[in-house]
């Protein structure tokens, strides 16, 4: 399930909400701007999932986000386990790349259709940690500072909305502030 823990920026060992409320987490983010919503799962994604069978899966969704939003370019970024060091070097460098903290120039909207992924968004003060998990779709505004964990051992599936071909650049910000943070698994480890 969804999982939202919220820290004071300069004080990541203080938790000052930590909730898997749906509709609380909708409400909350919505106060910052930002979009949380749940889409019925309709595909189970393996490796043999093709791009095209996974839009196609979706395709009422995505059809009517894009027309809503006016969003013209629509991707998958999918990363499912694989035996071989191989595979733990491309997770390693793939984890590597929204890591640290940055924003793009446009809204960052992205769904999972599988696996797990903790957007870390840095809004006045605050660092909000929102775990997506398959189902979430998540609306981020253009020029929210946030970073991205994918963990370890990264295993998701997200079609991802651009209104331009390089919407997904980050303009990184050089603020070591991600590395204080607790990453995915320890936030998730958190519940035990
Ligand atoms: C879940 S899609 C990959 C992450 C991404 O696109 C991004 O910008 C993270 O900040
Ligand atoms: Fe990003
Ligand atoms: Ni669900």
């Amino acid at each position: 399930m969804t999982l939202l823990q919220v820290m004071p920026q300069d004080a990541p060992q203080d938790v000052l909400l930590r909730t898997r409320d749906g509709a609380r987490i909708a409400t909350l983010l919505k106060e910052l701007g930002v979009e949380y919503g749940h889409w019925e799962l309709r595909a189970t994604v393996t490796a043999d999932t093709t791009q095209e069978e996974l839009l196609d899966s979706y395709r009422a969704e995505i059809d009517a986000l894009r027309a809503r939003d006016g969003l013209l370019v629509v991707d998958v970024a999918q990363l499912l386990p694989a035996p071989g060091p191989e595979w733990e070097e491309r997770a390693a460098k793939a984890r590597s790349t929204f890591l640290e903290e940055h924003r793009h120039a446009e809204d960052e909207v992205r769904f999972f259709a599988h696996g797990t992924g903790c957007f870390y968004l840095h809004i006045e003060g605050k660092v909000y940690a929102v775990v997506c998990e398959a189902g979430d779709l998540l609306s981020v505004p253009a020029g929210t500072l946030h970073w991205f964990d994918m963990g370890p051992r990264p295993e998701f599936a997200a079609i991802r909305f651009f209104k331009e071909e390089d919407g997904w650049v980050g303009d990184f910000t050089e603020d070591p502030i991600a590395q204080g943070f607790p990453r995915l698994d320890s936030l998730l480890a958190g519940d035990q």
